[in-house]
This record gives structure tokens, C-alpha cells and sequence, in this order.
């Protein structure tokens, strides 16, 4: 038999699905939340952006693409940042490499690695509509391999069964050509949105990379909020899964003396972390 729910069972089960994975607000109500979007992000969201989230929603993975009020604060941040030479790792359908794609000047660049392409080519049409496709390199394939390359750098001089490593070495020694450091230091921001339990590992390259000043952004860094969650919580299997990674992630984070960080309660959670030295 169907019964009427109370008010406060209403309010219950509200509560509840606010706390779902797939709800990317962390605050205190839905209500509040709809307002941010509907007062701030909706109303200046650039039509492309618009576009590819109407896309998205039809995707059976739609949960994991990032927010639009996250989109809007991720094109500002690139903008105040005067960023230019940028990394993604994590793309999905392409929502934040939009959002950093339009933030970037003409001659940007981003970086983008996700081991699936055919989530990447649905969103394509859209960014090449948008006039922002050239400014993206797109690797299909884990980020792992992609980043141990970039810190190796100037591996054509180190390998010493080059045909031509004697060569460069004595130039090097008698200061004829310098020693050049390609892509270690030269991110200006990397956003993180992909495997959580490789955040750590990441960091280690990452930090590497992204250039002193600039920023590495972790997203999901508040796991839903399941990482003050007590030890027996129902959580999902995946968000379990993950939580002792995202935890050991944020304790790491607050005491590498390489970085000042600032966690955000926008979307999932995001950890800025700007390189010190
Ligand atoms: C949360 S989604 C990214 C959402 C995206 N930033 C957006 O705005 O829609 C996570 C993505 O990480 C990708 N991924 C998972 N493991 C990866 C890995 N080892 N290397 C690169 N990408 C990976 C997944 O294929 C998925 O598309």
C-alpha cells in the first residue's frame, strides 16, 4: 500500500540523495546549491560548455564528468593565472579541458591523457566547434608512462649507447650547447581528475613538472565527503575503495614543504597545491 511520506522523511531521503556520489556539491543543501548554478554558473556559462554537459548527461558515465560551477571556477583560476602550457590528466567527454582550453591564450597548450578516446571523441565535435581544438594534445593511454617520460627530459643526451652521446657530452663539458630542460618545470597547471589511487605517484612526477609558482590541482579530494565518514559508514564499494587513497593523498599534501595548498569545497573537493621550490 502507498503511503504519503512526512515532510521529514521528504527531507530524509533528500538528505540522503545530496549525498550521493553523483551529487557534486558538498553543501549544506540542494537548494543552496541549484541557486550557485542558476544565479552564477548557468547564466556565464559559454555555450560550448553548455553544449558538451547536454552531451554528456546522455553518457552512461555522466556521474564522473566534472561540475559546471568546478568548469566555471577552473577557467577563472587559468585566466588569473595568465596560464599558457597546461596538463590534464583524467578527460572523460572533455567538460574541464573546455573549460581550460577556452581560458588559455591562442597559442596555449594542454596536455591531455585518458585512457579511453572514444569518451574524448564524443565530446571532439564541440571543442573543434568552439575554435579551441589546436590547442590539445591528446594521449590515449595511462598517464604513468606519459609522465616518466616528460621528467627523463633530455634522454637523447643522457642515453649513453647514443651513436652521438660522446659527441654532445663534450660539448656539453666545453659549455658549446646547454643542457636543456624540456618539460621539467614548464607546466604552469595540471589538473588531476583520473585514478585516485595513483594521485600519490603522480605527485611525485607532477611536482617535477609543474613549474615553481604554478599549481597542480587534485580534484575529489573530500571523496564525496566520505573522508570524515566513521569506519563502519555505508559507502559505496568504489567510494571505500578509493577513500584510503584520497586520505593518504591529503595527508601527504599538507606537509610537502615543496607546496602551499588550499583544499576548496567546490565540486568533489579540490586541492590546489602551488609549488614553493
Ligand atoms: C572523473 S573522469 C574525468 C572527468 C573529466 N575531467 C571531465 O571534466 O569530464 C576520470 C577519467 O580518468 C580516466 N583515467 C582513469 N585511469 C587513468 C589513467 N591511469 N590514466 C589516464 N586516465 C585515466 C578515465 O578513463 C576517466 O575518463
Amino acid at each position: 500500500m502507498a503511503t504519503n511520506k512526512t515532510e521529514e522523511q521528504q527531507q530524509q531521503s533528500q538528505a540522503g540523495r545530496h549525498q550521493e556520489v553523483g551529487h557534486k556539491s558538498l553543501l549544506q543543501s540542494d537548494a543552496l546549491y541549484q541557486y550557485i548554478l542558476e544565479t552564477s554558473v548557468y547564466p556565464r556559462e559559454p555555450e560550448p560548455m553548455k553544449e558538451l554537459r547536454k552531451i554528456t548527461a546522455k553518457h552512461p558515465w555522466n556521474l564522473m564528468t566534472t561540475s559546471a560551477d568546478e568548469g566555471q571556477f577552473l577557467n577563472m583560476l587559468l585566466k588569473l593565472i595568465n596560464a599558457k602550457n597546461t596538463m590534464e590528466i583524467g578527460v572523460y567527454t572533455g567538460y574541464s579541458l573546455l573549460a581550460t582550453a577556452l581560458a588559455l591564450p591562442d597559442d596555449g597548450k594542454i596536455l591531455a591523457m585518458d585512457i579511453n578516446r572514444e569518451n574524448y571523441e564524443l565530446g571532439l565535435p564541440v571543442i573543434q566547434k568552439a575554435g579551441v581544438a589546436h590547442k590539445i594534445d591528446f594521449k590515449e593511454g595511462p598517464a604513468m608512462p606519459v609522465l616518466d617520460e616528460l621528467v627523463q627530459d633530455v634522454k637523447f643526451f643522457t642515453n649513453p649507447n647514443h651513436p652521438f652521446f660522446l659527441f654532445f657530452f663534450c660539448l656539453i663539458l666545453n659549455g658549446k650547447i646547454e643542457w636543456q630542460e624540456k618539460n621539467r618545470g614548464s607546466f604552469d597547471f595540471i589538473f588531476v581528475d583520473a585514478d585516485k589511487d595513483n594521485y600519490l605517484n603522480y605527485h611525485k612526477r607532477l611536482i617535477e613538472l609543474v613549474k615553481v609558482g604554478g599549481l597542480i590541482g587534485y580534484d575529489n579530494t573530500l571523496w564525496n565527503g566520505s573522508v570524515v565518514a566513521p569506519p563502519d559508514a555505508p559507502l559505496r564499494k568504489y567510494v571505500r575503495y578509493y577513500r584510503d587513497f584520497v586520505l593518504e593523498l591529503n595527508k601527504a599534501l599538507a606537509v610537502d614543504p615543496r607546496i602551499e595548498i588550499c583544499m576548496l569545497p567546490v565540486g568533489d573537493g579540490i586541492t590546489l597545491c602551488r609549488r614553493l621550490k
